[in-house]
Order: C-alpha cells, then sequence, then structure tokens
C-alpha cells in the first residue's frame, strides 16, 4: 500500500497553478506599470565666457524628469583654445570663431533628434565686464560675432549676455548646493567662494543678519519649499590675474626699472612692459607718470613681505556698515562650510594644500618655503607645467591665504570649514549649472509630490503582499475544506 501525497489532487494542483499564475502577473503589471520610463533625456548648453578662457557645458537630465525629481549631471565639457573672449577687442570675429571647435563637437554629443530643443546660453563674465567698462563699443562687436557664430548651429540659441557679479555668485552657490544634493533635502546649505582671473565671488548662507543693511548683497530664492536668504558679493579686480596687476602696481608706483618682488621666486627674472602692466580699468588710474617702456621683474621669494605687498591691495579703512570684508563691502559673519572652486583649486591643488585637515599655519609655513626655493629649481620640478602658471603660484598662493584670512576673515579655525573642490559627483563646481538650472525653471519653488515609496521599495511590498495573500488562501482552505484534509488513499 502506498499512501498518495494529499497535495496531490487535482483541485490543489489547479488552485497552486492559477495562484502563481494570478501572483506573476500582478507582480509583473506592477512592475512594467510602475517602471521608470525608458530613459530619454534632455540636453541644455551654456558658455562660460571667463575672463582668461572659455568653457563649454553640456548638461543632461532625464526628459520625464525635467522639473521635479530628475538630476541634471554634466555630461560632457570642452576648453576652447585660446583666451577669453574680452581679448578679442581689437578682432572680434576670431572671438566667433574661437568657439567653433567645441561647438561643433557638441553637434556630436547632442543627438539630432534633440539639437532643435536643446537651449545654448552664453554668459561672460568679469573680463567682458571690464571690456564694457573701458570701451562698450568694443564689447558690443565680441557679443556680435558671438550671437553670430553661435545662431548658425543647430540648438535653440538663447542668447549671450554679461553676469551681474551677483547672478555670478548666486549661481555658483546654488551649482555647489543642487549637487551636494542640499537644496532637496533642505540641509544646511554650503557656501561657494569663486576664484577667477578678473573678479571673485563669495556667498553664503548666513542667519540672523539684516538684508537691509545691504540689499545689493541680497538674494533670496525659494527652492523646493525652502526660503534661502543668501549673502552674495563680487569683487570686481580681485581675480588672481586682475589682483596680480594691482600688487605689481603698487611695487612699480614710481617706474623704476627694476623691482624686486617677494612674490617671486628667487633667481626669476622677466623683463616686462609698463604698457601691458597698465593696460587693464584695474590698475590704470595708477600708472606712473615717466615710467621706462621696460622693467626688470626679478623675485625674493618672501612670503611674509609678500603678504605685505598683497594687502596693500585691500582697503581695510572705511566700512560704513556694522562689519565689513573690505573695500567698504558689507559681510555678515561666516557661516558653515564653503567649496572653494575655480582658482582657489588649480592654486592650492598645485601646492598640495587641498587638504582640509591642513591647519592654516602649516599651510603658511608650506608656502613660505615654497616661496623661498630658487626659480630655476621650480623649473626643473615641474618641466610639463606652463611657466607662466609656475612662476605665479607663489604670488596666488599668498594671494588666497590672505584674501581668505584678511578679506573675509576666515581665522584658522573657520579656514578648516573651506574644502577645495574642481567637482561634485563628476559636475565641475562653477556658476554655469546653477544658471541653466534657473533658466529651465529646473528647480521648482515647492517641493514635489514624491511617491511614498521609492520604486525597489514599491515592488517588493506587492510581492510580499501577494505571497502572503497566496498563503493565507491555500491555509484557509486546508483548515476550513474537508476535502483537503489529510486522508489516507487506499490504492
Ligand atoms: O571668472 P573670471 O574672472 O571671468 O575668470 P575665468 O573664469 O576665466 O577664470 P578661471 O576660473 O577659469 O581661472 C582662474 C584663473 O586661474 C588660472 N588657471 C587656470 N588653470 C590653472 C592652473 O592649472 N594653474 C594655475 N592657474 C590656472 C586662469 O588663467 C585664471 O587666471
Ligand atoms: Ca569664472
Amino acid at each position: 500500500m502506498k499512501e498518495k501525497n494529499p497535495w496531490h489532487t487535482p483541485a490543489t494542483i489547479i488552485i497552486t497553478v492559477i495562484g502563481v499564475i494570478a501572483i506573476v502577473a500582478l507582480v509583473t503589471v506592477a512592475v512594467l506599470q510602475n517602471r521608470p520610463v525608458l530613459q530619454k533625456y534632455k540636453y541644455g548648453i551654456v558658455l562660460d565666457a571667463g575672463s582668461s578662457h572659455t568653457a563649454l557645458y553640456i548638461y543632461e537630465w532625464p526628459a520625464e524628469k525635467d522639473n521635479n525629481t530628475g538630476r541634471v549631471e554634466q555630461k560632457y565639457s570642452c576648453k576652447v583654445k585660446g583666451k577669453g573672449i574680452s581679448s578679442y577687442a581689437n578682432t572680434p570675429e576670431k572671438a566667433g570663431e574661437s568657439l567653433n571647435e567645441c561647438m561643433q563637437e557638441s553637434v556630436k554629443q547632442v543627438p539630432k533628434e534633440r539639437h532643435h530643443e536643446t537651449p545654448l546660453y552664453l554668459g561672460a563674465t568679469a573680463g567682458m565686464r571690464l571690456l564694457n567698462l573701458e570701451n562698450s563699443l568694443a564689447s558690443d562687436k565680441v557679443f556680435q560675432a558671438v550671437e553670430k557664430a553661435l545662431q548658425g548651429f543647430p540648438f535653440s540659441f538663447q542668447g549671450a549676455r554679461i553676469l551681474s557679479g551677483q547672478e555670478e555668485g548666486a549661481f555658483g552657490w546654488v551649482t555647489v548646493n543642487y549637487l551636494d544634493d542640499r537644496l532637496k533635502q533642505g540641509l544646511e546649505t554650503t557656501g561657494a567662494l569663486d576664484l577667477g582671473g578678473a573678479s571673485t565671488q563669495i556667498s553664503f548662507v548666513s542667519d540672523n543678519y539684516d538684508i537691509s543693511e545691504s540689499p545689493s548683497n541680497s538674494v533670496t530664492f525659494r527652492l523646493y519649499g525652502n526660503d534661502y536668504n543668501l549673502y552674495t558679493h563680487s569683487f570686481l579686480c580681485y581675480g588672481k590675474d586682475q589682483a596680480l596687476l594691482m600688487a605689481l602696481a603698487h611695487q612699480t608706483k614710481s617706474g623704476p626699472k627694476t623691482i624686486v618682488d617677494p612674490c617671486f621666486h628667487p633667481g626669476y627674472l622677466e623683463q616686462k612692459q609698463y604698457s601691458v602692466l597698465y593696460d587693464s580699468p584695474c590698475v590704470s588710474a595708477r600708472k606712473p607718470q615717466n615710467p621706462t617702456t621696460t622693467f626688470s621683474h626679478t623675485g625674493a621669494g618672501n612670503f611674509t613681505q609678500c603678504q605685505d605687498v598683497v594687502k596693500k591691495v585691500f582697503n581695510f579703512t572705511s566700512c560704513q556698515y556694522s562689519r565689513c570684508s573690505f573695500n567698504d563691502v558689507f559681510q555678515p559673519p561666516l557661516q558653515g562650510t564653503y567649496g572653494a572652486f575655480s582658482a582657489y583649486y588649480f592654486v592650492m591643488d598645485f601646492l598640495n594644500l587641498t587638504d582640509a585637515s591642513t591647519p592654516l599655519e602649516t599651510v603658511k609655513q608650506k608656502l613660505a618655503s615654497y616661496c623661498a626655493t630658487p626659480w630655476n629649481q621650480i623649473v626643473q620640478q615641474h618641466p610639463t607645467i606652463k611657466v607662466k602658471y609656475l612662476s605665479e603660484y607663489c604670488f596666488s598662493g599668498t594671494y588666497i591665504v590672505t584674501l581668505l584670512t584678511e578679506g573675509y576673515n576666515f581665522t584658522s579655525e573657520s579656514y578648516a570649514n573651506i574644502n577645495f573642490i574642481k567637482e561634485i559627483k563628476g559636475s565641475d563646481a562653477g556658476w554655469t549649472l546653477g544658471y541653466m538650472l534657473n533658466l529651465t525653471n529646473m528647480i521648482p519653488a515647492e517641493a514635489p509630490d514624491l511617491p511614498p515609496l521609492p520604486h525597489a521599495g514599491y515592488v517588493s511590498v506587492v510581492t510580499i503582499t501577494a505571497l502572503l495573500l497566496f498563503v493565507l488562501v491555500i491555509l484557509s482552505l486546508f483548515c476550513f475544506c474537508p476535502g483537503f484534509k489529510k486522508q489516507p488513499h487506499i490504492v
């Protein structure tokens, strides 16, 4: 006699098969219905026409989610060869031509079917601000040439313009906090420090400060349901190239034939032209009366003396507000952490000083020893680095430390809150992303309604519930239907 398995009745087999089919069907429908839609992307292009060079960035985001949950990421970047567009004041057509190579590459990078709907923006910063101050006709011509060149590409060109200093500072802050996911999550924000060639920006949220004390330094945002009261200031002429010109102008007031500059390495010697040095609105007013045509620029390599020279480019004597940074500019108390990018990063990275755990005192000691290193030794140690950059790292490092401590009032303690960064999660830190997010209304004022569960959680809950229901049905059949009870079958 063989006991037959009581589950092997036609009824249980049919119920089991139907049950399994039902569960598979239920889970499949739920997963398909709620699966993220096949990823199609949209694109936006921003040209950052800086004082020293132009860079192109292509951003990409999932097509279905452009106004709430989708992340915008940098897909591609291209460094335009040559100098910034403001350097083409005398040959404006060349400013337009200079953009062709990167633009042609963008045509390949963005899928063809998206070309016509991809917005293209050009924002110019301090180089064009200075050219506009000096010669507005020349700056208009440069813009005309650039616009003509950009209109020749298949994208949706949205115009070329000069950003105000407030915009440049505020959009840099938006970029850093967007990439760090601080805005969407309503987390404490991080400040943004941007050091360009011709201007520098500081932007941060400081609680309990009175906006009305200096309304021009205040920008208010409502992003993802949170209000932000941002302090921002852009110092024209305080980018590292113009600051160097100002420091040299201080040392050549009397029009000497030779200067011994503590911000350059011992043994450094270069003949420089007065006409080139004073060819900028940041210094032109200080031009000596009867200078020789050239002067010998020699180095002494002394950090402390270099700091004294650098301090002379700041004016600390007057402040009409409750507190100031420098040049009679209001600045509320520093607060929180800061991301320092562009030249802050390039310079501190070269000097191996980007580690946030390096104390300010150590930074100064390392700079002092770097500045004191003879020029021929520096050149030998770094054969691949552009000589112009190489010769200026001592000045630039000293300028950065002086700007942060004497200018913005960072102390040994608060200096530890500065992170020197180039990019965040693969996207470069800078104003361009924030500018595009703003112009495409990609950051909503109110928090988007998100589904209560993430997709994976939703699928798990549906699967587990279906399984539980199935087990429950089988158990109840087993308990309450007599035909399902275990019975010996006599064969
Ligand atoms: O914001 P503005 O003032 O318009 O200027 P920019 O946008 O052209 O300025 P960048 O941040 O691109 O660069 C800032 C400065 O850093 C310089 N720079 C770029 N790469 C560098 C490197 O690797 N080492 C040293 N300096 C560098 C560059 O020449 C500028 O003087
Ligand atoms: Ca810049």
